[in-house]
């Protein structure tokens, strides 16, 4: 009974209802006070814009540049003719809506919790909880594999909206193409063989859909949505809704805003990006704070190598001058050490620098 008991306390409600019943965050939502010193909300100003950059003219030596800047300083940039209609992303974003404006009792049969089996990755619901000191964010999620698609697993993918299932089908084939655009740009930017990125993508290489939904909350200067940190893969391809804000990124220390332009996309490398080119190119570290009056939300395409894979430097970036600045591990390694790191509110990759 005790056991059980305590187990129940481990597992939050969904923040949905949470934010619906409470007019002050539970502790367990509430930022430790040294990382609210400096306002959780206050971002800093920004002295130039985080560059657009379009991606029908990456051959172009111009918009290349742009790309290799935006890399340098911040690890993300917006991307405009990325070969998505707006049609198509806003059918995502409204598909996606719907879905979580379900009865919570129609969102738990796609649920990552159910009675009696382990925690799963895939899914609607919130991060495991591993200890009663976790810090939790002021999000629900719905979590789907889309790569390989022969990996998918069609239990966690919601039947309501009845558009759901086509439309996502259709937008991560488009994501994936996006993926490859930008891998074999930054191979050129680093005077690899254009494939080599792509190269390093097996068929069992997986790509992640995770839509994110932030509901209002009483005390944004309290509580952050999604907790600090850097994504895992090698890239992710973020859709942003167009009427909220939220998204902020890391650059010295300071927080700035992220504001996408409509239709735009925002993409931000990873950790195993940044561990296979050597450093050159760092994944940022990022987070976002939450609204009082109005819900937001988003859908991260991430991608990454297949577990198996071996993670390490690519040999044209190691040299003596330059030697390798990461230990060498499977990636499905360092995906579990990311997952422990990430729920504590810390970077596994840190661990890893040499
Ligand atoms: O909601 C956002 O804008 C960012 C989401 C994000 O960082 C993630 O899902 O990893
Ligand atoms: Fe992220």
């Amino acid at each position: 009974m005790a056991a059980s008991g305590q187990a129940l306390t481990m597992v939050p409600k969904t923040v949905q209802e949470l934010a619906a019943a409470v007019r002050e965050p539970p502790s367990r939502y509430v930022r430790p006070e040294q990382e609210r010193h400096a306002s959780l909300l206050a971002a800093d100003e920004m002295q130039e814009p985080i560059p657009l950059v379009d991606l029908s003219r990456l051959t172009d030596a111009d918009e290349a540049n742009k790309l290799r800047a935006a890399l340098q300083t911040w690890g993300l940039f917006l991307a405009t003719n990325h070969g998505i209609e707006d049609s198509l992303m806003d059918a995502m974003m409204s598909a996606s809506r719907e879905f979580f404006r379900q009865p919570i009792e129609e969102k738990k049969k796609c649920s990552n919790l159910v009675e009696g089996k382990p925690f799963e990755i895939e899914g609607y619901g919130n991060d495991k909880v591993v200890s009663q000191d976790q810090i939790l964010d002021w999000q629900d999620r719905l979590h789907l594999r889309v790569e390989p698609e022969d990996g998918r697993n069609f239990a966690k993918w919601p039947t309501h909206p009845e558009s759901f299932r086509d439309v996502l089908h259709e937008y991560s084939s488009r994501t994936k193409g996006i993926r490859d655009v930008i891998l074999r740009s930054i191979a050129n930017l680093l005077e690899l063989n254009e494939d080599y990125f792509v190269n390093q993508l097996s068929n069992k290489a997986t790509g992640f859909a995770r839509f994110n939904y932030y509901p209002p909350c009483p005390r944004p200067d309290l509580v952050l949505g999604l907790k600090s940190h850097s994504d895992g893969g090698l890239l992710t391809i973020l859709l942003v809704d167009e009427d909220v804000g939220g998204l902020q990124v890391q650059r010295d220390g300071k927080w700035y805003n992220v504001r996408a332009k409509p239709h735009t996309l925002v993409i931000n490398l990873g950790d195993c990006m940044e561990i296979m080119n050597n450093g050159i190119f760092r994944s940022p570290i990022h987070r976002v704070v939450t609204n009082a009056e109005k819900e937001r939300l988003s859908l991260a395409m991430s991608y990454n190598v297949d577990g198996e894979m071996v993670l390490e430097p690519a040999p044209g970036l190691v040299d003596d001058k330059r030697p390798s600045r990461y230990m060498k591990l499977k990636n499905k390694d360092f995906v579990a050490g990311l997952i422990k790191h990430f729920l504590q509110g810390t970077r596994f990759i840190e661990t890893l620098k040499i």
